[in-house]
């Protein structure tokens, strides 16, 4: 046997003992988790138990991170131990998660992000198709799109925070490439149209204008739908995202084509539960204020003066005369916090209307 010959058969038995360790240690905390699920049951005799609990999933990953001795990544390490609990919480009780489809969406692909490859993630038509899904307890929690950092806000996802009684439970964060797509079928066809969703055009404008200009751009209700449509038809391409692209076997014509090289998108995962602490928090909220001058003001200066750090505010027509003014806010901390229980108070007193759409660990992954 050669020297590298030799070497290799080494490292590959240590590799195979090392493989059976990790069997046996996952195969020890997945038992664990068996047991923490008949603890939850025998705790809650005929009630819903809660098996998911994002606080806890929150704190895992973060000191996985912090934890982690290399020479994997923190990022790759988390994803591993992403995987594992998803796994585990699926022998606890398998989660069905809604997300707004078609299969292939990017918002599928923050849903797995999110909750690992271990649930049964369910397509849905639209926003408050999946609002309902989760209300009507068909799905466990929801995955809906709420911010680009190219175009802004979704606003349809913050106005259904008006009228649900869901909660935010949680949020994801997916850096979107997208590329131009055509079927290998077609390959030799000249591109006549391109489909894409609306937003997806938006965000790769100026790759169009540049190097595609002139070809007719067709808007079609989502990227997974733009790849099925390049898939069939000959001269059309689309511009999509890898899931899409994997499911419908298109080729990349051109790579990463999207304007703005930090191009991320923010998900919200929607439930019917309260959030506890995970000591690493956000928040969300609702709030009409009165139409006198000041209102934006007085809203906001009790955040200032107990030191709240706001990540976002969006204002949003009020659907009906009651809401004279509707605030979206994002602020740091949880709501079982003193300092934000009393910031809270405040802001109530001088409220049309207060809405505390939930607290929730800031994403990790
Ligand atoms: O700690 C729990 O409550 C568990 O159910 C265990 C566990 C895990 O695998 O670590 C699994 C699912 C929960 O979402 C959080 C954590």
């Amino acid at each position: 046997m050669t020297d590298e010959k030799a070497r290799l058969a080494e490292l590959r038995e240590q590799i195979d003992r090392i493989d059976r360790q990790i069997m046996d240690l996952i195969s020890a905390r997945a038992r664990c988790a068996q047991e923490v699920a008949n603890v939850k049951l025998a705790a809650n005799p005929g009630q819903d138990v809660v098996f998911y609990r994002p606080e806890r999933e929150a704190q895992v990953l973060r000191r996985i991170k912090d934890s982690n001795p290399g020479p994997l990544p923190d990022e790759e390490m988390a994803r591993l131990f992403r995987e594992i609990m998803s796994a585990c919480l699926a022998l606890e009780k398998p989660m069905h998660i809604a997300f707004l489809g078609p299969v292939g969406t990017f918002t599928q692909a923050a849903a797995l992000k999110h909750f690992g490859h271990s649930v049964i993630s369910v397509p849905l038509p639209a926003i408050d198709a999946v609002f309902r899904e989760v209300e009507s307890g068909a799905a466990h929690y929801g995955v809906v799109p709420v911010e680009n950092s190219t175009e802004g806000m979704i606003n349809h996802t913050l106005d259904m925070f008006m009228s649900s009684p869901l909660k935010i439970c949680g949020e994801v964060q997916l850096r979107i490439h997208h590329h131009l797509l055509v079927s290998p079928k077609h390959r030799d066809e000249a591109i006549t149209r391109i489909y894409s969703h609306q937003q997806s055009f938006a965000q790769c404008r100026q790759w169009l204008d540049t190097h595609r200009y002139g070809i007719e751009r067709v808007t079609v209700s989502s990227n997974a739908e733009a790849a099925r449509r390049a898939a069939e038809e000959p001269g059309a391409a689309a511009i999509a995202g890898d899931m899409a692209a994997e499911l419908y076997g298109l080729e990349k014509l051109a790579n990463c084509i999207e304007d703005r090289p930090d191009n991320t998108t923010r998900f919200l995962i929607i439930g019917r539960e309260t959030v506890p602490p995970s000591g690493h928090d956000k928040s969300s909220i609702l709030v009409s204020m009165r139409n006198k001058p000041g209102a934006l003001y007085q809203l906001l200066e009790p955040f200032h003066r107990h030191g709240v750090s706001l990540t976002r505010i969006e204002t949003r027509p009020s659907p009906s005369g009651t809401w004279a003014y509707v605030f979206y806010i994002d602020f740091e901390g949880h709501m079982e916090d003193d300092v934000i229980r009393e910031v809270l108070s405040e802001v109530e007193a001088e409220a049309v209307e207060l809405k505390r759409l939930g607290s929730y660990p800031i994403g990790v992954l």
